[in-house]
């Protein structure tokens, strides 16, 4: 009877010893859960990597993209815009629909020829928008209010997206000082109408001073990725003053107003030389004040289409001024080649896409 019982009583016990060991396993296994944040066997839901976006963003259902034409219940954000790794934005629409065709190309992309590259927010009537694989294309319009509102969107739509680490440029046209025309020039130092490194933005009447911090690497390897002697031109690094206007902003002769001296203007322009400006555009600070403010890696290319200290008037001939306007965009599809494949693609790149603008 009691051997009987012993024997029940080890086999209770064996049971018990095998419950606790497996208990323990499944234990271990929930803490290392805990630990890791989530299992690494199921695929891992990516976040935004922008910065000190404004918390009211995630209370908004749908979120419209009022300008872009797009709004987060209509357009699935992640599956759309999720591959996006280079935002590149100019002024003209023209600009960027070539552009667009001309990364394609670059890149290794293919598309149907019956299908044609679409303008997603043609129905907003204020910017053109293209998405050409992981690269977007739009276009800015004139001076900083119009650029922050493109790019206040921008930057909401790769954050709904959570696209990782996107680049942004500025691929544009400026006036140049001192330098030849047709000069290509990265900004180091994107500078305000008062000459301070700032984008002013005046808030509930209060003026707040952002700065306009761009990525000094970026600029380097863009540099480095010129060929004055193949090219043909330089490619040079500068700082570059942003103004509110084309004309007296920028110290010309030639507008409706002015009401200073040829000496002055002069003076002014030796002044801005001496102070390493190398060109003048009117979109940089407000560019590099927002880009940076999210965490955003960005540069600003703009060729330069006269040489200020000449004239004020862009009297070069349409074909020149259409090939100016190609340069900035060569280097930064150089740019993103390089980031993209480390090497030209192949000519037959296996890389497909959905160009045709479709959003869902
Ligand atoms: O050629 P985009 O990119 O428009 O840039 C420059 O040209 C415009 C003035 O003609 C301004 O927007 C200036 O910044
Ligand atoms: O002189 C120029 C040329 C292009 N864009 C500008 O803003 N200024």
């Amino acid at each position: 009877m009691t051997t009987k019982c012993s024997k029940d009583i080890e086999k209770d016990v064996c049971e018990l010893k095998a419950m606790v060991k497996s208990q323990n396993k499944r234990i271990d296994e929930l803490i290392k859960h805990i630990k890791d944040g989530c299992n690494p066997e199921e695929p891992q839901e990516l976040e935004s990597t922008l910065g000190n976006m404004n918390p009211y963003i995630e209370c908004l259902n749908p979120d419209i993209l009022y300008h872009l034409n797009l709004d987060t219940v209509t357009t699935d954000f992640p599956k759309v815009f999720g591959d996006v790794r280079f935002v590149c934005l100019g002024g003209t629409e023209s600009r960027m629909e070539k552009f667009a065709n001309y990364i394609m190309k670059e890149i290794g992309l293919k598309m149907s020829q019956s299908v044609q590259l679409k303008n997603i927010s043609a129905e907003g009537h204020r910017y053109a928008l293209y998405k050409v694989g992981p690269v977007l294309c739009a276009s800015h319009g004139i001076g900083g209010p119009s650029i922050s509102i493109v790019l206040h969107e921008l930057i909401k739509l790769v954050f709904h997206a959570k696209c990782q680490d996107p680049v942004f440029f500025r691929m544009g046209t400026s006036g140049g000082i001192t330098v030849e025309p047709g000069t290509v020039v990265i900004t180091s130092e994107a500078l305000d109408g008062q000459l301070r490194p700032v984008h002013e933005v005046v808030v509930q009447t209060q003026p707040q001073l952002r700065p306009t911090t761009l990525d000094q690497d970026l600029a380097k390897t863009l540099r480095s990725l010129s060929n004055p002697c193949g090219d043909g031109y330089d490619t040079v690094l500068g700082k570059t003053l942003c103004t509110n206007d084309f004309y007296e902003g920028q110290s010309r002769l030639d507008g409706a107003f002015c009401d200073y001296t040829p000496e002055k203007k002069m003076a002014f322009l030796e002044k801005l030389s001496q102070s390493g400006v190398v060109n003048i555009e009117m979109e940089s600070t407000a560019f590099a004040s927002l880009t940076s403010q999210a965490n955003i890696r960005a540069a600003v290319v703009c060729v330069t289409l006269l040489n200020r200290m000449e004239g004020d008037q862009i009297d070069a001939p349409p074909a020149r001024l259409k090939d100016y306007d190609t340069r900035p965009q060569i280097l930064i599809a150089r740019y993103i080649r390089k980031a993209m494949y480390g090497e030209p693609p192949a000519e037959d790149s296996s890389y497909t896409c959905d160009c045709s603008g479709d959003q869902n």
